[in-house]
């Protein structure tokens, strides 16, 4: 069952199930089809369990530069078997390359599926992935950035996603689940973007048979509470319109840095009735976001509004819409995906005000996340570590869920001088349940 809505940039709430146990490199995995693959060093940790480097068998150690990653999880875990369900439907290379063919794209967003398969060590059984490797996602980018991208790649990571999801939506699939956090770009290619996490995704229409439109209140707000649409707020299984719903949110809190609801993300019941009223009146909401009389999205919001819960979306119709958005800054899209704003020009002037404290709290990270990657230490050993949660200064309170959070220099209690590379902390019921931390010494 998919998870209750969690609130901000990644994860979801702390549920209890088995992590997997970590895997020395070298290990070798044989996949279904019988090919068999190596494990290199963990590069990430779900709520499933390991992510590690990988590379096709051979004599050869696997290093950094590894083309591929594999996900492994005890085989009893439900949230891998959902994701690879997706993935063997809908993500096999020929698949995706037959599309791209006949579609003339140079890329599409998908990640490749190449394989998967079970593996028994010390008397338990995992489940594992393989699928192409990628470098970071776009959160941690939006927090580098101020938290505000530029129109232009807003409109450019806009149409990238349309890609995406046309064909996710052809393959009988919706995501349910897009944001910055779960869009990682290419290992190689900094102008490349993938949308990841197929964990939620929903097959809205098996066999070509469209799911009906039903309101379940046990399943109300499943999802990213700031993103997720309507529908999952009502209890209804995601659609095509949900997808599209949830991009026009990201889109325009990459804009304007921050949704009108983001302050109470707690109430699930107020997040709905806020979207529910702009919904109502698309321009009053934009008002909200945007300072200026130049509001945009506002189109495609009015676009995606006309959907009903069957229908297929006009794609190329919202296409021609973020494409009209790039003519009116003078830019075209040019295949480059430029971040910072000193290079393209911030968004339109935001109506939500950041407090001095947080934006301190933005520029330390920024700073720290600047001399953290100067370190690339990423594959060398660290420590990670639970420990009862304390507040830094800088640190905006977390209302309820989970958060991963940036990078900060801070002093580790048992090696000094320290960085912490990733951090998680999670709240629920109202009460702080706890935080673990990555640390780079
Ligand atoms: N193909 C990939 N290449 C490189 N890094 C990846 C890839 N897929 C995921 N990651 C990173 O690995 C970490 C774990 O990713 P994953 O999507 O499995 O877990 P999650 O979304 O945090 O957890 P879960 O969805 O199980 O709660 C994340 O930081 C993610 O950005």
């Amino acid at each position: 069952m998919p998870p209750k809505a969690k609130a901000a940039g990644k994860g979801r709430g702390p549920e209890k199930r088995k992590l997997a146990e970590e895997f020395p490199p070298g290990e070798v995995l044989t996949d279904t089809g019988k090919k068999s693959w190596k494990l290199g060093a963990p590069i990430g940790q779900g709520g499933f369990g390991l992510l590690y480097l990988a590379d096709e068998n051979s004599s050869k150690t696997v290093g950094a530069g590894a083309p591929y990653v594999i996900k492994v999880e005890p085989s009893d875990n439900g949230p891998l078997f959902s994701e690879l369900k997706f993935y063997m439907r809908a993500a096999k290379p020929d698949q995706i390359q037959s599309w791209m063919k006949s579609h003339k794209t140079k890329y599409l967003g998908v990640p490749k599926y190449w394989g998967s398969g079970l593996h028994e060590k010390g008397g338990n059984r995992y489940r594992f992935m393989v699928m192409d490797r990628f470098g970071t996602d776009l959160q941690k980018k939006f927090e580098e950035s101020g938290r505000r991208f530029p129109r232009k790649v807003v409109l450019q990571l806009g149409l990238r996603l349309l890609d995406i999801l046309e064909y996710i939506h052809e393959h009988e699939y919706v995501h349910a689940d897009i944001k910055a956090s779960n869009l990682l770009l290419s290992h190689n290619n900094p102008n490349q973007v993938y949308l990841v996490d197929y964990g939620l995704a929903y097959r809205y229409s098996p066999e070509g048979i469209l799911k009906e439109y039903k309101e379940d209140p046990k399943r109300c707000h499943d999802g990213t509470i700031e993103f997720t649409s309507i529908d999952a707020h009502k209890g209804v299984s995601p659609c095509r319109r949900s997808d599209l719903e949830i991009l026009g949110y990201c889109m325009v809190q990459w804009l304007c840095s921050k949704l009108p609801w983001e302050d109470k993300l707690q109430d699930s019941l107020y997040v709905r009735d806020s979207k529910l009223r702009c919904r109502d009146n698309i321009s009053d909401f934009m008002s909200q976001c945007f300072s200026s009389p130049d509001k945009p999205g506002e189109k495609f919001m009015e676009e995606v509004k006309t959907l009903s819960y069957t229908d297929k979306p006009a794609y190329q119709k919202l296409r021609s819409i973020l494409e009209a958005g790039l003519k009116s800054i003078g830019a075209k899209d040019d295949d480059k995906l430029e971040f910072s704003s000193s290079v393209n020009g911030v968004g339109p002037l935001s109506s939500v005000e950041v407090g001095p404290q947080r934006a301190q709290h933005r520029k330390t990270c920024c700073c720290a996340v600047m001399v953290a990657s100067a370190f690339k230490t990423w594959h060398a050993p660290d420590l990670f570590e639970a420990r009862p949660f304390k507040r830094s200064p800088f640190q905006p309170p977390l209302i309820e869920g989970r958060e991963e959070g940036g990078v900060s220099d801070s002093s580790s209690p048992r090696q000094g001088r320290a960085f912490i590379i990733q951090s998680e902390r999670w709240r629920k019921g109202g009460k702080e349940e706890g935080r673990k931390e990555r640390w780079r010494i």
